[in-house]
């Protein structure tokens, strides 16, 4: 059996109660106009500042201290939120993938033999993210992929892809179209039949997650599995180019297009007997689409032909559901978290966010995991996303909803653990909309205020961290750290940063 009792704190009684604020996307960084965290009115937060080294320390939230392959890994909220609320570093579906390459066991174990069979007669569809952005997926990983799937035999294979412009920098989708468009080409001349056969933007086309909007898996999956899109081109190097000449187009949000032959038809539907491989490493944004490829019973969309197919994805997504049931890599057992601790030990828990959020501290502080463990002794609460929208047009999204959510929560003593996820810096930095995202700092700063106010009204006490930074720096810089221009211009950063986050809490002296 195992030992999950806690032992008591020599100094903190366990009828405390404590606040976890999580700031997602708020790193710490040279104040400059840039620093949106640092432009932005944010008086709770600076106060702490005065307090530093006693009750703050900064943290490293990138490369190995969160489990990621390289020092050049920025975080991300998985592998945050995981580390936060596991309390120990697991090796990332990241490194995991690369692993399983690199030694050639992806293609021994038993997802890629599940799929294997789908070669002789039928084609290989892989879906996911094209960049190098290392969130969610990984040009490299998806490379050798290709490579290993056509020489165990796939004949032909087919591309889905999602640009990115959210992980890298807007308007680096044309440039990764073209080098994955070089490999299927010497596939080509290998004699493979291999081509991109459909795409869109990942915000727009279905990377959607936490059910925000199944419209977004839809259109995916009308490109993907139906070949239907509103555009048509005859390749995707000219789709994206093509697409980006619309008026404010980004690479985020680009339409979905499908790619036809000469006679107008699109070149790779998926269809019965096809193999499926959706190439993303991380859970969130591939759960939905996980479901629609393979769940019998499904209601979120008129999925018009279900094809029967062999799905793998490329790791396990959801450890609770055991979706997909077929996978390529095993992913990090990520075991003993705090969650779980909590409720064997009778501690009443408190989770909530909103909507783009809410599987941030619930579903990724719990190992990938959904559900509660125990529902009498944890509530978890939605509060429900805007949809359709960017978030720079709603900078200050619903951190005051949940930040009330919490205050009431505290206020009632019933929970001695209250955590929530404030996302406005890093939804709104993901626009690349520098005064939208000073906006947002300002409303997190004031959720936090509202939280720690609860907070000392009990008695209680807080720890306020981030997973990650993104906020606190929206412009790509040279080595120096100034601003590299383009064409005269700075180039907007919308993606994380390898700037280490804040950890503090009133009591930090005494630990
Ligand atoms: O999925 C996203 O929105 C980005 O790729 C990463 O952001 P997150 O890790 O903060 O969710
Ligand atoms: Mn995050
Ligand atoms: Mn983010």
């Amino acid at each position: 059996m195992d030992n999950w009792k806690l032992k008591e704190h020599p100094q903190l009684s366990r009828n405390n109660i404590v606040a976890v604020v999580v700031l997602d996307g708020w790193g710490e960084f040279k104040p400059d106009k840039y620093n949106c965290i640092h432009v932005a009115d944010t008086p709770t937060m600076d106060s702490f500042k005065k307090s530093a080294p006693g009750r703050w320390r900064l943290l490293r939230a990138h490369g190995s201290a969160v489990g990621l392959p390289t020092e050049d890994d920025m975080g991300n909220s998985e592998v945050g939120h995981n580390a936060l609320g596991a309390g120990r570093i697991f090796a990332q579906g990241a490194k995991l993938v690369d692993l399983a390459l690199a030694s050639g066991k992806i293609y021994q174990d038993e997802g890629f033999n599940y799929i294997k069979p789908s070669f002789e007669t039928g084609t290989l569809h892989l879906i996911g993210l094209l960049s190098d952005g290392g969130v969610h997926s990984r040009l490299d990983q998806l490379q050798l992929l290709l490579k290993g799937a056509s020489e165990r035999g796939a004949k032909r294979i087919r591309l889905h892809i999602l640009t990115d412009g959210r992980d890298v920098l807007d308007g680096s989708s044309v440039g990764f179209v073209e080098t994955i468009e070089k490999d299927l080409a010497e596939l080509r001349g290998k004699g493979v039949d291999a081509q991109i056969a459909s795409g869109g933007g990942r915000m727009y086309v279905t990377m959607d997650r936490y059910e925000n909007d199944w419209d977004v898996v839809k259109r995916g999956w009308d490109a993907q599995v139906l070949g239907e899109a509103p555009h048509k081109f005859k390749s995707a190097v000219e789709a994206v180019k093509k697409l980006r000449e619309q008026p404010n187009a980004n690479d985020q949000y680009l339409p979905p297009f499908v790619i036809v032959d000469e006679n107008g038809k699109a070149v790779g539907p998926i269809v019965d007997g096809d193999a499926v491989v959706t190439f993303n490493f991380r859970a969130d944004r591939m759960v939905m689409l996980a479901k629609a490829l393979e769940y019998e019973d499904f209601d979120k969309f008129d999925r018009v032909r279900f094809p029967k197919i062999r799905y793998a994805g490329m790791l396990q997504y959801d450890g609770e559901l055991k979706l997909p049931s077929h996978y390529l890599v095993s992913p990090p057992e990520i075991d003993r978290t705090s969650g779980e601790y909590l409720v064997h030990n009778g501690v009443r828990t408190f989770a909530c966010s909103e909507t783009v959020k809410f599987g941030h501290v619930t579903f990724f502080w719990n190992g990938n995991r959904s559900g509660y463990f125990d529902s009498n002794l944890e509530e978890y609460v939605e509060i429900p996303s805007d949809s359709g929208i960017t978030f720079n047009v709603q900078p200050k999204m619903k951190a005051l909803e949940i930040a009330e959510r919490a205050k009431k929560a505290i206020l009632s003593r019933r929970f001695h653990q209250v955590r929530v996820n404030l996302p406005n810096s890093d939804m709104v930095g993901h626009t690349g909309d520098i005064e939208a995202t000073v906006v947002a700092c300002k409303a997190a700063d004031e959720a936090v205020k509202i939280i720690i106010d609860a907070i000392e009204k009990v008695g209680g006490i807080y720890l306020v961290t981030a997973d990650h930074g993104n906020a606190e720096d929206m412009v790509k810089r040279n080595k120096s750290g100034e601003p590299l221009l383009k064409d005269g211009n700075i180039q907007v950063l919308t993606s994380h940063t390898l700037k280490p986050v804040r950890f503090l809490n009133c009591l930090l002296e005494m630990f």
